[in-house]
């Protein structure tokens, strides 16, 4: 299904929750650095985690079995860490996603061979000077054409204090983390501005402790990491992921209830934010044991800043351009280096169906409508810009054509299936 159109209808129902991408990448990581056998519950097999599993087996890693618990209907995976890192194939794909390129380069180099990282899409051209500046320091020989990918590197990390700023990526600081505790001695991160997306490196430092490393944080500014430590098996559950829980919430705030489940409440994922902005817009969310219960909810515009929380911006200008008043996004700038430019994409594609959106350089400005015209709009090959656009269509007076809607496998694939299974009416589109 690459186009498909979607007919104006109200959603409403009980959903469960795919599993958090950013656990599933590390856990997956994780388990490949330990030795011995780990079993991983309820992990998303989207083209993102694939990237990483088959990244990690390029590393020694080996997949004893992979299926689904017909009991609990939970797929699982167990492999086989050999408790050292060694070089099985020299060409790493990463696909789209991000987090693989950037987790697995430092993993690369404490092999310290030749290895060639690819990537399509933005992919190629998404920031890695972080990484470069220090190569450059550590003499790691590395090699790219205008800094895109494909990325050629060889060498050996030595441990050492690593500086890096804490406003392009996070990914970068959670790749060091798992790379230096294999080192023979101590290193220190230090971030040399005010760290942004930090919920992602209190996922790493949390589930790190869970296969027994040990990451001291000292504010968010300097992270201590002791040398010479070893990953422990571990058999792991994946929660629910908040950032996809976010599309489902906004959806019940614009239709009618809609019931969360799978979720961890106590969970230290950063996106879990998305209950405290829907709430200070206004929005009523009940929880209920388990489960989150989404009620239909007039919304009022409010001033979000989206540093900590930035997979959030497409979902939150949907709701922003549907509340009443204005709502700003702010200090956004870095979702420009996402899958598409996503203060563009949402902009420009929502603008095209009837809302009301100012793009400025660090946010957005959004004057709240009633309702939005439908028509065609693109994904930008971006599945939050997708799955943001698909949520838009319920409030759409036309049927909304969405162009290239695939891209939604990057992250949840099931999501399409997910949609049809609350109320939504979907069918293949064919531009010809
Ligand atoms: O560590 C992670 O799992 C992620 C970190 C975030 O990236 P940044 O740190 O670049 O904001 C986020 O956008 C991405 O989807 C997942
Ligand atoms: C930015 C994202 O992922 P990544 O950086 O891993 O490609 C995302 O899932 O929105």
């Amino acid at each position: 299904m690459s186009h498909i159109q979607i007919r104006p209808s109200i959603l409403k129902g009980n959903i469960n929750i795919p599993p958090s991408k950013s656990l599933s990448h590390r856990a997956i990581i994780c388990a490949a650095l330990a030795k011995g056998r780990s079993k991983m519950e309820n992990i998303i097999f989207s083209d993102d985690i694939i990237a990483t599993l088959e990244g990690m087996k390029s590393f020694g890693m080996e997949v004893v079995d992979i299926a689904t618990d017909p009991n609990t209907n939970r797929s699982y995976i167990t492999v086989e860490g050999k408790g050292e890192l060694t070089k099985r194939a020299e060409t790493i794909h990463c696909k789209e996603s991000g987090s693989t390129l950037r987790f697995l380069i430092p993993l690369a180099c404490v092999v310290g061979e030749r290895f060639k990282l690819e990537g399509k899409g933005k992919l190629v051209e998404r920031p890695l000077t972080s990484y470069y500046n220090i190569f450059d320091k550590q003499e790691i020989k590395y090699s790219n054409i205008a800094g895109k990918l494909p990325l050629t590197i060889e060498g050996k990390l030595k441990p050492g204090t690593f500086e890096l700023e804490g406003n392009i990526s996070s990914q970068f600081i959670t790749g060091l983390m798992f790379a230096l505790p294999l080192l023979y001695e101590d290193s220190v991160i230090e971030i040399t501005t005010e760290l942004e997306s930090k919920g992602y490196i209190d996922l790493t430092i949390d589930i790190l402790n869970k296969y027994s490393i040990k990451i001291i944080n000292d504010n968010y500014y300097r992270f201590y990491v002791p040398g010479n430590q070893k990953y422990k098996p571990l058999d792991y559950i994946v929660e629910g992921d908040f950032s996809q829980a976010a599309f489902w919430i906004v959806a019940g705030i614009l239709n009618e209830d809609i019931v969360l489940k799978g979720l961890n409440i106590n969970s230290l994922q950063g996106d879990k934010e998305i209950l405290d902005i829907v709430n200070r817009m206004g929005a009523n969310i009940i929880k209920k044991s388990e489960d989150i219960i989404v009620k239909n909810s007039q919304t009022n515009g409010i001033v979000i800043d989206a540093s900590q929380w930035p997979d959030l911006v497409p979902v939150l200008a949907v709701l922003g351009a549907l509340s009443k008043g204005r709502t700003e996004i702010i200090n956004a700038q870095r979702v420009r280096i996402k899958e598409s430019d996503r203060l563009m994409a949402i902009s420009k594609e929502l603008n095209r169906i009837g809302a009301d959106i100012v793009e400025t350089n660090e946010g957005l400005i959004i004057n709240g409508v009633k309702s939005l015209s439908g028509g065609i709009v693109d994904s930008w090959n971006d599945h939050r810009i997708a799955m943001a656009l698909a949520i838009a269509s319920t409030k759409c007076k036309e049927p909304l054509i969405i162009k290239n809607s695939h891209v939604v496998n990057k992250s949840y694939p099931g999501f399409w299936q997910d949609f049809m299974s609350l109320g939504g009416i979907i069918n293949e589109w064919n531009m010809g």
